[in-house]
């Protein structure tokens, strides 16, 4: 056995995050540790990593117990963790990224900068990066970055190598490059924790699961004949009817019809229509224009020309103020820190696109305020210890609810998401895509931007893919797949010609 951890105890401030969890790792596996947001699978990760020490329990290596007490222990010990975004210096090169406190040195203290060049070119190339090793890390794109963050890991002769959610952020192409990577590494006889919520990753990827659920020990069984709604009821502890709920909505009048709209270089001559009852999905690759899109449409980015109707009227947002107060709504990607204000209470967050209802003689009516913020608590479902509890203190699913709660509270007609589903977890998923669609119902008009093309074909009724700026593909969800939208995403055919 690779890692053997036994009867593992760790508590924050009195609360447990994990109780008596065992874990065992194989060499040249790949096991899953699967598990709702909060179960506790970031920290029983630290502690093989180095970032926590477990309150009880005992960490074997090949046989041997060992304490790892820092990451530089857990570095020597052959354990390499890397997380979504990597942590790397961005302007510093390739290989001094790699190389950072392990430099190949010459006469013991001078650094060896040949020698390093030539083995991260060496390393960056069986990766399938080519820049050159001096090229600073703030030119790559997330995917090569991570390319060197396992460089860097493979490098330290890593024996145990911890990913977690390493696909976030990625494209299908890239994606499937990283599955390749760790396959190579499998066979090296590295053992690979690979953490994720993409519950559709597992089977192309992992050999054995382990499921936590509230700090607790599940099941840890190989990963064959279990099926994915079985997994979903395994980290929930209770049966969930349906991921993604068979809604049907009737198209019904324009909302929203965009003409030419134009911002260099960014998107070019983009058309297109949402109705109520629609819920449009906007997929594409990383740099297709999609989010700069959203963002000229809320007011938050210029545009050159084009023409954008909303409920028949000619308008033109030059700030997300004037956006706002047209019932737009737009929770970015990275909700915490765009959307929401983490130091402060959810009531406040709530209501914050909607003080100027809750303002009377210039003095904020607290009362009205929590009763408004209550309200989208109840309707979100939001899961709260009270109104005054720190958003920073939610879970990534509440966090989500509550990015949204804010757009709801200012009534807003017009939802867009970007990345609405990213970080959470399947139950919370679950929640949102019903919110989303109780939210159509309603008569709002609903955008989706996702890279999970499966979401965007199992919850959107209308799917447009863009590539270099433009819309390269429209279909309805009877004509979706995920195959087509990769192949027009990616421009290996345009779908209005697929015999090119
Ligand atoms: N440094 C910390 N201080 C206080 N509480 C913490 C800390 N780290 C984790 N926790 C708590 O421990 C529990 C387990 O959290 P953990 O991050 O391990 O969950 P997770 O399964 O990785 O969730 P997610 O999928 O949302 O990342 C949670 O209740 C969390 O709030």
């Amino acid at each position: 056995m690779l890692l053997d951890m036994q009867n593992i105890c760790k508590s924050f401030y009195g609360m447990k995050a994990l109780d008596g969890v065992n874990f065992h790792l194989r060499s040249g596996e790949v096991h899953a540790l699967i598990g709702g947001n909060g179960a506790g699978k970031s920290t029983l990760a630290k502690m093989i990593s180095g970032y926590h020490q477990p309150d009880e329990g005992t960490i074997a290596i090949e046989g041997e117990q060992v304490l790892v007490r820092s990451p530089i222990e857990a570095h020597r010990l052959g354990v390499s963790m890397i997380y979504q975004d990597p942590v790397l210096i961005q302007d510093l090169t390739i290989a001094d990224n790699i190389f950072l406190g392990s430099e190949p040195r010459l006469l013991g203290f001078l650094v060896n900068r040949r020698k390093m060049n030539k083995d991260a070119k060496h390393l960056m190339k069986s990766l399938g990066v080519f820049h050159q090793p001096a090229t600073p890390v703030r030119r790559l794109s997330l995917s090569e970055q991570q390319a060197v963050a396992i460089a860097k890991a493979v490098s330290k002769r890593t024996r145990i190598l911890i990913m977690d959610e390493p696909t976030t952020g990625l494209t299908v192409l890239e994606r499937e490059r990283l599955f390749g990577l760790l396959r190579l590494f499998r066979k090296e006889g590295i053992g690979i924790v690979y953490i994720t919520h993409q519950l559709d990753e597992l089977h192309q990827l992992c050999d054995r699961i382990t499921i936590l659920r509230d700090g607790k020990h599940v099941i840890t069984r190989e990963l064959k004949g279990l099926t994915e709604n079985e997994i979903v009821d395994l980290i929930l502890g209770k049966e969930l009817k349906r991921i993604f709920p068979q809604v049907r909505h009737t198209v019904g009048e324009e909302l929203l019809h965009v003409k030419g709209l134009t911002r260099n270089p960014w998107f070019r001559n983009v058309h297109f229509q949402l109705h109520e009852g629609e819920i449009l999905g906007f997929a594409g690759l990383t740099g297709s224009g999609r989010t700069e899109l959203v963002k000229s449409l809320f007011g938050e980015m210029k545009r050159d020309s084009g023409e954008v109707y909303w409920k028949g009227k000619n308008v033109h947002f030059r700030s997300p103020r004037e956006a706002i107060q047209h019932q737009f709504g737009f929770v970015h990607r990275n909700r915490l820190t765009k959307d929401l204000f983490p130091d402060m209470e959810i009531s406040q967050n709530l209501t914050i696109s909607s003080l100027k209802q809750l303002h009377r003689w210039q003095f904020l009516l607290r009362e009205q305020e929590q009763d408004t913020a209550l309200d989208a608590i109840l309707q979100l479902n939001i899961q709260i210890q009270g109104p005054d509890q720190k958003v920073k203190h939610l879970s990534g699913g509440n966090q989500q609810k509550a990015a949204l709660g804010k757009w709801w509270v200012a009534g807003a007609d017009l939802y867009m998401l970007e990345e609405p589903t990213q970080g959470i977890d399947v139950g919370a998923k679950s929640e949102m895509y019903a919110t989303i669609h109780t939210l159509v119902q309603e008569g709002k008009g609903m955008i989706i931007i996702s890279s999970d093309f499966s979401e965007l074909l199992r919850l959107c009724t209308r799917i447009l893919v863009m590539r270099e700026g433009c819309i390269v593909d429209e279909m309805t969800s009877d004509e979706a797949s995920e195959e087509r939208i990769v192949r027009s995403a990616s421009g290996i055919y345009c779908g209005q010609d697929p015999s090119l």
